[in-house]
């Protein structure tokens, strides 16, 4: 039996979408697996009711099956689904590093990010790397079809996750088919800023490398006081907001000092807009590790 701790992860951080992702210092899911002739799930904790234990529809089966490493695999959600904090490839993440090691297939972590990304396919019709990358690597990855680029940063964050319901399929299907010349100048622009700031460990860099036109404010529609919470967020410190994953929560990057005031300043913000949310004070953090 292996038990494998991994963590939430935010994906795109506005200017890298489908390529830029961090892993959180929390929350986490808690995977177990133990050899079996044929797959079995079991899922306990947060929004269980609503992640199917049927292998061919839970991430972890995706991954069972690329690994050829049938098992019982009990998951333990500390992660929402539907968050926008990566919780089905949280669930991925572990299983494919508690699988490759209950079963001895010796590939590397870096290995491991395609397999993880099987399971993302089940959920929300491609396998992006971004969520599954950061959930077995940790610190800040670049994803790209050439593997994967990591760097070991230290950058306060705030996620706000709402009482809202986005899937990852719904809000793939608001993103632009195209964009501008002006656009794409702006993106590259924001996106080697915050590259840049990962390097340095600097939060202000991060944050303004966070500014995407392109695809957040077509994804704002679909959270109830997105801009409100983002205004908030800037007002009480942080450097940079935007829509973590596919939304609905919300992550700002601030320094270390402004971390609480920029909590309260979003969970308030949510609340002025009608909804209930809970806050998560995290950091970039390590990736899976097994327990
Ligand atoms: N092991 C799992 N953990 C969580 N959700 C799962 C799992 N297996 C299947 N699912 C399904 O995946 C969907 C949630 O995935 P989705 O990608 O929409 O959310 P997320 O992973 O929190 O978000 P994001 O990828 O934007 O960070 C739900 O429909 C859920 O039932
Ligand atoms: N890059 C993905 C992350 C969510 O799985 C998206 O934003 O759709």
């Amino acid at each position: 039996m292996v038990t494998v701790r991994a963590p939430a992860t935010s994906a795109n951080l506005g200017s890298g979408f489908d390529v830029f992702g961090v892993a959180l210092s929390r929350p986490a899911d808690v995977v177990r697996v133990t050899k079996a002739s044929e797959t079995t799930i079991e899922v306990s904790g947060a929004g269980s009711d609503f992640i199917p234990e049927d292998p061919d529809k839970n991430t972890v089966g995706a991954v069972a099956e690329a690994l050829d490493a049938p098992a019982h695999i009990e998951i333990d959600k500390g992660i929402r689904p539907a968050s926008g904090l990566g919780s089905s490839a949280a669930s991925a993440a572990a299983a494919a590093v508690g699988l490759n090691e209950l079963y001895d297939r010796g590939y590397s972590r870096e290995e491991l990010v395609p397999i993880a990304a099987e399971g993302e396919a089940v959920v929300s019709g491609e396998a992006h790397d971004d969520n599954v990358a950061p959930a077995i690597m940790g610190g800040f990855t670049i994803a790209t079809g050439d593997g994967v680029r990591k760097v070991d940063a230290e950058i306060p964050l705030v996620a706000c996750l709402p009482e809202i319901v986005v899937s990852t399929r719904d809000a793939r299907r608001v993103v632009p088919d195209g964009t501008s010349v002006s656009n794409l100048v702006e993106t590259v622009g924001n996106a080697a800023t915050l590259t840049t700031g990962m390097h340095r460990d600097d939060p202000e860099l991060v944050g303004a490398g966070m500014h995407d036109s392109v695809v957040t404010p077509a994804r704002a529609k679909l959270i109830d006081g997105y801009d409100r919470v983002r205004a908030a967020a800037f007002d009480a410190g942080a450097t940079g907001v935007t829509i973590s994953g596919a939304g609905p929560a919300v992550i700002a990057a601030c320094p270390e000092q402004a971390q609480r005031a920029v909590g309260t300043a979003m969970l308030d913000a949510f609340e002025n807009a009608g909804t209930q949310a809970r806050v998560y004070q995290t950091k970039i953090g390590r990736g899976a590790r097994i327990r």
